[in-house]
């Protein structure tokens, strides 16, 4: 089915949520160590891709506000063009569902799935570790996109322990707001200092995120949804912000709140995967012999 019909396969780029966000120290090169559970979820952009004879990387229609050339997709495209050599090219294109600059990885997962399934597509046989050493350049989040599995993470994030989570259901809420990550990590007022700890006890006693406190104070709103998540439990910012999410132990649960949001935020309900959906659908390709 997928040989025939390669072009019309929609390749998902998954969000995640930071459980948790310690940051342990400052690195000389200025990035920060940290350790994080980077949960998956099942809520995705979905990414069409196909192959070409012409060695140009296109992007059928621009993301808004980001250029072509610094579109996460179009920079993985030349990123694994220049590690293999390939001279094949690629048409792209992005059904964005992830809000933007919210902490949920969304740029990152698309790097990601482009990685992914262009090494599919022009058989460039690399292994997925390879293909997220590759992706690292491109931003510390794509790695545990390439890698595909929920997972504990150390140094900047590129250190993965698969760590199995319960499928809870989560809604997450989006505030009109952008947060910038690079100024969140330069910014004085940030903990940088938290002691590391096991993820035996991270799955015990749980973990916070350290920019919450400095993003709360930059940003009103982001402390504005935190208080109106907490009415229905223990809400808790994303990556940077600015998305705030909340757990519920089913789906409709979830979705009763998200009835209810303030018109001014945006919201998804999504349930936590510990197998990306990128990869289930690898492994159906795998299974189909396709
Ligand atoms: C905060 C997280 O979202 C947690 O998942 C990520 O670590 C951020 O990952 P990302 O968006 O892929 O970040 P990058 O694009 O690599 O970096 C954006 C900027 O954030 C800062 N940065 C990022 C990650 C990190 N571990 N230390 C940092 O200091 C750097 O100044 C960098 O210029
Ligand atoms: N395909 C893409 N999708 C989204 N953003 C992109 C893309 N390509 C480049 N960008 C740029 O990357 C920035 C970060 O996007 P993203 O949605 O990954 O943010 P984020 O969820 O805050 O990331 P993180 O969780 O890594 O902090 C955007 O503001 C945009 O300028």
């Amino acid at each position: 089915m997928l040989s025939e019909n390669k072009a019309l396969v929609r390749w998902p780029a998954p969000a995640k949520l930071n459980l948790c966000l310690h940051i342990t120290g400052r690195r000389p090169d200025g990035y920060h160590n940290l350790q994080t559970l980077f949960q998956l979820l099942n809520y995705c952009d979905y990414l069409t891709v196909s192959s070409s004879e012409s060695g140009q990387i296109t992007l059928q229609a621009p993301t808004p506000g980001v250029a072509d050339d610094d579109n996460l997709v179009v920079r993985a495209a030349r990123a694994l063009q220049a590690a293999t050599g390939c001279a094949l090219g690629a048409t792209l294109s992005i059904d964005k569902r992830i809000p933007m600059g919210g902490g949920l990885g969304g740029g990152s997962s698309n790097a990601a799935t482009a990685l992914v399934a262009l090494n599919y597509l022009w058989q460039t046989g690399l292994s997925l570790p390879h293909l997220a050493e590759i992706g690292l350049q491109l931003g510390a989040d794509v790695p545990v996109f390439v890698m595909g599995q929920t997972a504990w993470a150390e140094g900047v994030g590129e250190q993965l322990t698969p760590v199995p989570m319960p499928q809870n259901w989560y809604l997450v809420v989006t505030p009109n707001c952008h947060v910038s990550t690079a100024e969140i990590f330069s910014h004085k007022g940030l903990t940088r200092d938290t002691p590391n700890i096991t993820v035996a006890a991270f799955l015990e006693q749980g973990g916070q995120n350290d920019c919450q406190a400095l993003v709360v104070k930059l940003h009103p709103q982001v402390r504005q949804v935190i208080d109106w998540l907490n009415q229905f439990g223990a809400a808790q910012m994303t990556g940077t912000g600015a998305s705030v999410y909340c757990a519920f132990a089913t789906a409709e649960a979830a979705q009763s709140v998200l009835c209810i949001l303030p018109k001014q935020w945006q919201g998804f309900v999504a349930q936590a995967v510990n197998i990306s959906p990128l990869h289930s659908l690898l492994q159906q390709i795998d299974d189909t012999g396709a």
